[in-house]
């Protein structure tokens, strides 16, 4: 039976577990609180991230990494982006030398500019044929409820990301399509958490729908610019992937990027939008990182700049909308 270690008992990686563990494998999954572990073991629900949500039987969880890590065959990753680094470090030394380390995370490092796949390859000291993505329209509170979605595993080596396909396909629950486009699927889920900041924060203003579609494409095209640089698949982009991702993050209250920005449109400041904010809003973050990555590659992202100018650098809403709607007239297919 293939044994599957998730580390992250947040949204996602409890749900992704849920559909391990129901899919057959022997899924564990590894939670830094002692306490939440216990509930999640003595009650079969995880009350923190999945109230209400019953998860199955045959899952697990544990405190001990060398517990859930022995004889893993898929190492799932669910932790906030800029802590992967430290913890997987400590995880390391613990990891089996076959198995595959799988990434869920939708974030590019502070510092480094670096996509998830790239910080495992680095501290784990893996191959890139041992490291693989999933990412997709997957709002954890849906799945969770056992509404069913589509998401897409991406590694280089095509034999991998079928043999993760297998371990995560939950008809008709889950259904995931593979794809040898590893920067383009990672770069579609970092960077639209962006632009669901930037449609948030419209939302926020009172602004309607034309508003939200022209964020959204033209967001899609800064995605697209972006992975052109880097090197991607430009068909990942009107994938699952990519436009699949954005519009669900970008028209979904559930959210928690849209629903960061929406709060800071109505007017809240950095601080209480910060303090609202009980989970993990990858963009507050990745918007700097994705910036600099553009601005290395010489690439134009003008929603994301205005993003970084109002969650980080006092920027009005206001002041960003003006901006962005006072650049000078281009061709649609201007650079992308
Ligand atoms: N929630 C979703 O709908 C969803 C869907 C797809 C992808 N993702 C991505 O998955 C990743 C995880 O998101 P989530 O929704 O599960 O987040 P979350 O905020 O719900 O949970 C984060 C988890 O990481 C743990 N954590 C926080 N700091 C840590 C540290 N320093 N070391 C170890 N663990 C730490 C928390 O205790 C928690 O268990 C993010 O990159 C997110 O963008 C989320
Ligand atoms: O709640 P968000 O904004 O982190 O988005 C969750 C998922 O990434 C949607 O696919």
């Amino acid at each position: 039976m293939t044994k599957t270690a998730v580390f992250g008992t947040g949204s996602w990686g409890t749900t992704f577990a849920m559909i391990l563990a129901e899919a057959g494998n022997e899924t564990v999954l590894w939670g830094r609180r002692p306490e939440l572990v216990e509930t999640i073991n003595a009650t079969g629900e995880n009350p923190d991230y999945l109230p209400g949500i019953r998860l199955p039987g045959r899952l697990l969880a544990t405190a001990s990494a060398e517990e859930a890590l022995a004889g893993a065959d898929f190492v799932v990753l669910a932790v906030p982006s800029q802590t992967l680094r430290g913890s997987l470090a400590g995880w390391r030394e613990h990891i089996p030398g076959d198995a595959v380390l799988v990434s869920l995370m939708k974030g590019v490092e502070l510092g480094t500019t670096k996509r998830m796949s790239e910080v495992i390859r680095e501290v784990a000291g893996v191959p890139e044929e041992r490291v693989a993505v999933v990412s997709g329209p997957n709002l954890a509170k849906e799945i969770a409820q056992r509404q069913p979605a589509a998401t897409v595993v991406a590694c280089t080596d095509e034999a991998v990301a079928k043999r993760l396909q297998e371990a995560c396909h939950l008809p008709p629950w889950f259904r995931p399509y593979t794809n040898l486009d590893v920067v383009g699927v990672e770069l579609g889920g970092a960077v639209k958490n962006v632009i669901a900041l930037a449609v948030g924060v419209a939302v926020g203003m009172g602004m309607g729908d034309n508003v939200a579609a022209m964020m959204i494409t033209r967001g899609l095209a800064e995605i697209s610019r972006l992975g052109a640089a880097l090197g991607a698949d430009p068909h990942t982009f009107s994938g699952l992937a990519g436009m699949g991702d954005l519009v669900a993050t970008c028209t979904s209250p559930l959210s928690r990027n849209r629903t960061f920005g929406e709060n800071l449109g109505r007017g809240m400041t950095l601080e209480e939008v910060v303090a609202a904010t009980r989970q993990t809003a990858e963009g507050v973050k990745s918007c700097e990182s994705v910036l600099e990555l553009a601005r290395k590659h010489d690439v134009e992202m003008p929603i994301t700049e205005v993003v970084v100018g109002v969650v980080h650098d006092g920027m009005s809403p206001r002041e960003a909308g003006m901006l962005l709607m006072s650049r000078s007239p281009k061709p649609e297919r201007y650079g992308v």
